[in-house]
């Protein structure tokens, strides 16, 4: 089944691996993807990796992001400071469902560090799957802008 939504993703080198594992799974998915990087376990810095997800966010690049470092926290205030994204830390399926429902976070970030491949696949999955539901929760998020 193919997807007309673009997902793009962005780690650290302490997300380099999720990552990559992410992107097939989402590729296997049929949803086309924007590979920001980084491409290897290279140490390197995750405000650079968070600020690429803000930037394709903000200038529409991509639908959604997904973004992974060691905790997910780092990469995630880094890609928020972009007013363009509400980026969503998640360590389990549900979260990352509510995310979406009452959010509607347009960034999932996951700490590789933290979980594991299941969940993190729970919490693709969710997120990929989940709208947004509106009414009272848009009067929070236009609060929030
Ligand atoms: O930002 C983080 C922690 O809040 C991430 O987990 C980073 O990936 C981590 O800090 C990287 O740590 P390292 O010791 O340089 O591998």
């Amino acid at each position: 089944m193919s997807h007309s939504k673009i997902i793009a993703l962005a780690s650290d080198h302490a997300g380099y691996q999720l990552k990559s594992y992410l992107k097939s799974y989402v590729e296997e998915q049929g949803y086309e993807t924007l590979d920001l990087g980084t491409n290897g376990s290279e140490s390197v810095d995750y405000p650079d990796f968070g600020q690429a997800m803000g930037v394709a966010i903000a200038d529409k690049q991509a639908d959604f992001g997904i973004l992974v470092c060691g905790s997910g926290i780092g990469i995630s205030i880094s890609a928020n400071r972009n007013p363009a994204v509400r980026a969503a830390l998640c360590h389990d399926g549900l979260s990352a469902r509510l995310s979406r429902q009452h959010n509607d976070a347009n960034v999932l970030a996951l700490g590789e560090r933290l979980i594991g491949i299941e969940t993190a696949k729970d919490c693709v999955d969710a997120f990929l799957s989940t709208e947004f539901e509106g009414g009272r929760h848009q009067r929070r998020i236009d609060k929030m802008s």
